[in-house]
């Protein structure tokens, strides 16, 4: 502990080569699913052990290390000084010096913030420019709705997916509670969308269905086989569910990873009974491919897109995107285009049977931060 501390009084600075880091200076670097950053040409802590991050509250960092190794084992961290304006957030691959052992009241030291591969990012509200870092390195994003109880709502699923597609990770839209009413008119809406559907309901008296509860205890029996399909989409993945209160999110997180949350895990290392603050929190999916994570983030309800790049939500439209190429600098795309080049494509049929449809679906995202104003996710 001495040693790695004498260290940051003159190392670690080498670290960033500079010591005003905000957000946005955090670099995403693109990279194969699944493949762990880079860690060469970082001569500073070499000792240093690198944790994926699974919560954050108060200052402090609780980092996994040794995963899927028999010393797996939580530990939990401090941010080194220099780092104190870096953004560290659930996702994240840190390095850890010092005493990293994880044994009860240890503190770890946390000097270095390796690249992300995604980064999902929000603005404070559709007219704040400043970025906030939500979640890193995360594959899918799970939008989660219940098909009634609460009301579905439109603007929250296009507000998540416009978050998605500008961060690069591919979204998937989950539906609960089809037991209470047939979802087919919530989901036409997103048929011409490059988005898979799950749907999710408690199984019938006769059926297979898994027990579980929530975290406020009510226990449901979800059906088998839609868990299972999304057991199958999470596999291998991290992926980070997103939902409004009610919407069965919990139920489902804990017939998913054993109710983790709710007995052990982390949580016998934070100390407390369960996790109540509103940070995200990465659970490891029982009898899951190794790195299979799901990033359940509960205090996350507003998604201000004042950030978001009109050219890569196009990305998620490949069959319309190369329509771009003759449109104007500066061009939006959206409703109020004049000559945007995706007109021309679809009409010329280029685009396919569909393209009018998926060209009227891509409009309704780029339209979405214009469209609502209101900072409350999922409020109209
Ligand atoms: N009918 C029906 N009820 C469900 C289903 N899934 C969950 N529920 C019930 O919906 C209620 C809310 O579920 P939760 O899991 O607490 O929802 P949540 O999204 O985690 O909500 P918060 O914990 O407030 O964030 C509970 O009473 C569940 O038993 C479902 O598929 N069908
Ligand atoms: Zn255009």
């Amino acid at each position: 502990m001495r040693h790695s501390f004498k260290r940051s009084r003159r190392g670690p600075l080498t670290v960033a080569g500079r010591r005003t880091w905000d957000e946005s200076d955090v670099r995403i670097r693109p990279n194969k699913r699944g493949s762990r950053p880079r860690t060469k040409d970082r001569p500073a802590h070499e000792d240093a052990v690198v944790g994926r991050i699974v919560t954050v509250d108060r200052g402090r960092y609780t980092a996994v290390v040794d995963e899927d190794t028999p010393r797996e084992r939580t530990v939990i961290a401090a941010r080194a000084r220099e780092l104190r304006r870096t953004p560290v957030v659930a996702g994240d691959f840190v390095a850890l010096v010092g005493d990293v052992s994880g044994e009860p009241d240890t503190l770890a030291r946390l000097v270095r913030v390796e690249d992300r591969r995604t980064l999902l990012r929000r603005s404070a509200d559709d007219t704040d420019p400043v970025e906030r870092v939500v979640v890193a390195n995360a594959d899918q994003l799970v939008i989660v709705v219940a098909a009634a109880n609460p009301e579905p709502r439109t603007g929250f699923i296009d507000r998540a997916l416009v978050a998605a597609y500008d961060a690069g990770i591919s979204p998937l839209l989950c539906v609960t509670k089809a037991d209470l009413r047939d979802p087919a008119e919530l989901l036409s809406h997103y048929q011409h969308l490059p988005l898979p559907v799950l749907v999710s309901r408690t199984a019938e008296e006769d059926a297979t269905g898994v027990e579980t509860s929530s975290d406020e205890g009510q226990s449901a029996r979800l059906d088998v086989e839609a868990l299972e399909r999304l057991r199958g989409y999470l596999d291998g993945s991290v992926s980070v569910l997103l939902g409004h209160s009610g919407v069965g999110k919990s139920t489902m997180v804990n017939a998913l990873t054993g109710a983790q949350r709710a007995t052990g895990g982390v949580n016998a290392v934070t100390g407390r009974g369960r996790h109540t603050s509103s940070s995200a929190l990465a659970l490891k999916l029982s009898d899951a491919a190794p790195g299979t994570w799901i990033i359940d983030t509960p205090g996350i309800r507003s998604f201000g897109l004042a950030h978001v790049d009109p050219d890569r939500i196009l990305a998620a439209f490949p069959d319309l995107e190369p329509g771009i190429a003759d449109c104007e600098r500066g061009c939006k795309h959206d409703e109020y285009a004049v000559d945007c080049g995706l007109d021309s494509w679809v009409s010329s049929g280029q685009a396919g049977s569909s393209g009018p449809a998926r060209l009227a679906s891509l409009r309704r995202l780029l339209g979405t931060e214009v469209r609502q104003q209101a900072k409350e996710l999922g409020s109209q």
